[in-house]
């Protein structure tokens, strides 16, 4: 489906169709990426897309996408955010040429802010309604995703930023103790709903993630690498490089097998969204709607500001 049609459909129901995500076994596998390109022949076909918060280079010849946020000045998860990630995915994804995508900030220090905190503060029922259905559909496409997913982390990553990196296949963090990670929403007054959760879980244990969740912990990258939030660090100017590394590993193994084997794991947390994704929205609004809730949203943005004068 063109990206200009897949933007009109966003745009009237904010719903992506789930009729475009190709199931794991409808991809053809695909030999692994060949020897490094003999100097001085032409460079590998490289396609590049961007949009105003998205930007996303293909190298065809490795079949790995390398797509960077570049929303200033926190990479916040805006709706018009969520619908260019969702849209970014949907076409590397129909893409045969693309086999995996490295998942970065090309902004210093902040990998993600998480939700656009604005976008839940003050908006309609109609509003609410669009963006959280953007929310579902960013996280249906990338957890759901075929291909194979590196997060790079470069920056802290917060609670929304925090499951854009929990929903790769693996997550590779800058070594800087400033850099935080964690779903930090009961720090907000806010709680993160069953499928951050279950995504959660899934990475880190029940245990880990009951504590962590019920105290909003923002783990520095050393502890995050302790509990397995990670699942390795490296000096930030090696990121990009162990990444590279990192793909061309997974992507060494036949697709199909590594495809399927990604459904199993992830098809009941997937299932459980998709079969109560209308409730999640209107439990969404019920309690962002809530006065006190709006109250905390609106504290928490007030410190955000206060901590910077
Ligand atoms: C039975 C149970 C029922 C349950 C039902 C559940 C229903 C569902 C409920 C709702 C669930 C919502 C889930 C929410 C998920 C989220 O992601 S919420 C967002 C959480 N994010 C954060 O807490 C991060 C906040 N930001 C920071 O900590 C810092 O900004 C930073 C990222 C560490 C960067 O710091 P620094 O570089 O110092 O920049 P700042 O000066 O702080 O920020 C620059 C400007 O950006 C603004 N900003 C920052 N983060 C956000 C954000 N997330 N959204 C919007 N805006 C943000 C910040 O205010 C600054 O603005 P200006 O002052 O105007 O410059």
């Amino acid at each position: 489906m063109a990206a200009a049609t897949l933007a009109r459909r966003i745009g009237r129901s904010g719903v992506l169709p789930l009729c475009c995500r190709l199931p794991a076994w409808d991809r053809a596998a695909r030999p692994p990426p060949g020897p490094a390109q003999p100097p001085g022949l032409p460079l590998a076909p490289c396609r590049s897309f961007s949009n105003n918060k998205i930007q996303v280079e293909l190298d065809e010849s490795s079949g790995v996408a390398m797509m960077k946020f570049k929303s200033p000045p926190v990479n916040s998860l805006s709706l018009e955010f969520l619908t260019e990630f969702s849209i970014s995915l949907e076409k590397l994804e129909n893409n045969k040429a693309c086999r995996g995508v490295i998942i970065t900030s090309a902004l210093p220090k902040i990998f993600s802010s998480g939700l656009d905190i604005t976008e839940m503060c003050g908006k309609s029922i109609e509003h609410y309604t669009e963006f959280w259905r953007a929310v579902q559909e960013m996280w249906l496409r990338l957890y759901g995703s075929n291909m194979v997913t590196v997060a790079a982390v470069n920056g802290s990553s917060p609670a929304g930023g925090c499951l854009v990196a929990l929903s790769c296949d693996y997550r590779i963090m800058a070594e800087n103790p400033k850099f935080s990670i964690g779903l930090n929403e009961a720090q907000l007054g806010i709680v993160a709903p069953f499928w951050f959760k279950d995504t959660f879980v899934n990475v880190v244990g029940h245990r880990i993630a009951e504590r962590s969740l019920q105290l909003g912990s923002l783990h520095p990258a050393p502890e995050a690498l302790k509990l397995g939030l990670v699942d390795e660090l490296v000096p930030e100017e090696k990121l990009m490089e162990k990444a590279a590394a990192v793909m061309a590993q997974w992507l060494a193994l036949p697709d199909h097998a590594r495809q399927l084997t990604k459904t199993m794991m992830r098809k009941a947390v997937l299932d459980r969204l998709v079969a109560h994704r209308e409730e999640d929205i209107k439990n969404f609004i019920s309690f962002v709607s809530k006065e006190s809730i709006q109250k905390s949203l609106r504290m928490y943005m007030e410190m955000l500001k206060k901590r910077k004068s």
